[in-house]
């Protein structure tokens, strides 16, 4: 049976986890006296549903019902989770609990996403304490999958276990805070971040943005995938945490931070500490370690450089000087010798590229044929100016042989020659390569179309001309071996 959530509160956070359960499948029931609370609502859903399926590789189940309602007693009707999201303010949250309790089922749960109230002040003067429970969320909950849950005793362990079940149901990873503290486990390293990094602005020592960069571009994508510890355990070398720990622990009674209470480094704490890192990361040698953590950050920082953002943006920064050293030809007047294949594609394989047999993923083939097929067409003149004025190429037939592998790091080329440069159809013939090492071959039968009616239409003279010059050049080579070929055994 579909599960109902109601949202108390619906604004940056509740918004946001009425997207995460809505796009589960569950159905959401709001209530928010704010007049604007449907439309901010709508909004936070429009990005959810632009950015949250795009995380998985399976389809998400349909959306479940949205309704709005005029009171809380209302929207928590047979509802099997309540999230309260209403303004940090603890005599606020208690008297919606009171309220919403009157009403509820008896075994919902009522997680709240208090930043820093401890469990058992929310709990404090409820109808049925044993049933509320923190359950701390970060912006923005529909992509963000970490949730603190904190019970207090009046919480059974069993109950804690129903709720975290559900939480996994919509693809969140609970962390259960094993003693309730004020502001749970990350906040308290946010707020421990965010004084410091205030600090530095009020001494002017930093601005805002250097701030940012010196997080964005440093340490903030280390941690975004192995944490705190794994990192360090690292950057002690060979010898680990232990080592981290004898050099770097007496820095910490140095000024180098303002908030300058600092636990005693015992051998107890060392141990405490050195053992669970062992526990944590021990199956894994240092460098493995050091493995997994490029590929992370490889991968992290190759969408970052998709979306041209923080350090994503730096990289092709980066990649427009490296390619002014590059040989591959912009406009047929590049070319020396038009009668030889031409160089279309000059490149490295990222380790994105690369796939559990430790060698670049066939789909990456057709990638790197489909980006030397664009240089072709650029070349001889279906460049983005062309395209935009309403003539372009589809493909229609593609032939892919997969001669030799080649790994992460490896440089690579395509060479192409064009079979066929004629009215619509244009024929080529790509060659990948690793140096004198023939990788790949890819055959592609291209159609000119009109972007208008979407149909074959001839090109127009500007791509039709150099498009001849260079058929009628490439028609002096040999045919290359593989052209043609079906699909069977060489
Ligand atoms: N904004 C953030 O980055 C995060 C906030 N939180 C926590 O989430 C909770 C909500 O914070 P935000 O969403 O940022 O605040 P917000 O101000 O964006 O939203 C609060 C919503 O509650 C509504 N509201 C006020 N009184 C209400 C009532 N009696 N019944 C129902 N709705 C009521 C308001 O109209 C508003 O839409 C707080 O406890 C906060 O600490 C947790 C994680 C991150
Ligand atoms: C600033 N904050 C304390 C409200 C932050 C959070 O609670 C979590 C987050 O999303 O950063």
């Amino acid at each position: 049976m579909t599960k109902t959530a109601a949202i108390i509160g619906g604004g940056v956070i509740g918004g946001g986890w009425a997207a995460r359960f809505l796009l589960n499948g569950w159905n959401v029931r709001v209530f928010d006296p704010d007049p604007e609370a449907q439309r901010k609502i709508g909004e936070v859903l429009d990005n959810a549903r632009a950015a949250m399926p795009g995380l998985y590789d399976m389809a998400l189940p349909g959306e479940g019902e949205l309704s709005f309602h005029e009171s809380m007693t209302e929207a928590v009707q047979g509802a099997d989770w309540i999230q309260e999201s209403v303004p940090e303010r603890l005599d606020l949250k208690r008297e919606v609990y009171r309220q919403l309790q009157s009403a509820c089922s008896e075994d919902a749960v009522i997680g709240s996403s208090t930043s820093g109230f401890k469990p058992s002040e929310l709990q404090g003067g409820a109808t049925r304490a044993g049933h509320i429970i923190v359950c701390h969320p970060f912006n923005p909950v529909y992509l963000l999958p970490l949730i603190e849950v904190v019970g207090t005793e009046a919480n059974t362990p069993g109950f804690l276990d129903h709720a975290e079940g559900l939480l996994r149901e919509v693809g969140l990873h609970p962390l259960r805070v094993r003693k309730e503290i004020d502001a749970h486990i990350a906040d308290r390293f946010l707020e421990a971040v965010w004084r410091e990094a205030l600090w530095l602005v009020r001494d002017g020592i930093a601005t805002t943005e250097e701030i940012d960069d010196a997080i964005r571009m440093g340490f903030g994508l280390r941690w975004a995938q192995m944490g705190l510890f794994e990192t360090y355990r690292i950057a002690g070398g060979e010898a680990g945490m232990r080592h981290f720990i004898a050099q770097f622990g007496p820095c910490l009674e140095w000024p180098w931070t303002k908030l300058m209470d600092v636990p005693d480094l015992t051998d107890e704490l060392v141990e405490t500490i050195a053992g669970q890192s062992d526990a944590q990361s021990g199956q894994h040698s240092i460098r493995e370690l050091e493995r997994i953590r490029d590929a992370n950050l490889v991968g992290m920082m190759r969408s970052l450089k998709a979306r041209d953002w923080g350090a994503g943006a730096l990289m092709n920064a980066h990649d427009k000087l490296l390619n002014a050293t590059r040989r591959v030809p912009e406009t047929l007047d590049d070319i020396a010798d038009l009668a030889r294949p031409v160089l279309t594609l000059d490149r490295a394989v990222p380790l994105d590229w690369t796939d559990y047999n430790g060698h670049m993923n066939e789909a990456r083939y057709l990638q790197a044929f489909g980006d030397a097929s664009d240089r072709l067409m650029m070349i001889v003149g279906c460049t983005t100016d062309y395209i935009a004025s309403g003539g372009s190429y589809f493909t229609a037939e593609t032939h892919i042989r997969h001669l030799d592998e080649v790994r992460a790091g490896a440089r690579i080329r395509v060479e192409t020659q064009v079979l066929l440069g004629a009215g619509k159809k244009l024929h080529l013939f790509h060659r990948m390569y690793e140096g004198d090492r023939e990788l790949a071959t890819g055959e592609h039968l291209l159609i000119h179309v009109s972007l208008e009616t979407r149909r074959a239409s001839d090109p127009a003279p500007q791509v039709a001309e150099p498009l001849a010059r260079l058929a009628a050049a490439h028609a002096t080579l040999e045919r290359p071996k593989g052209a043609g070929a079906a699909v069977g055994p060489r």
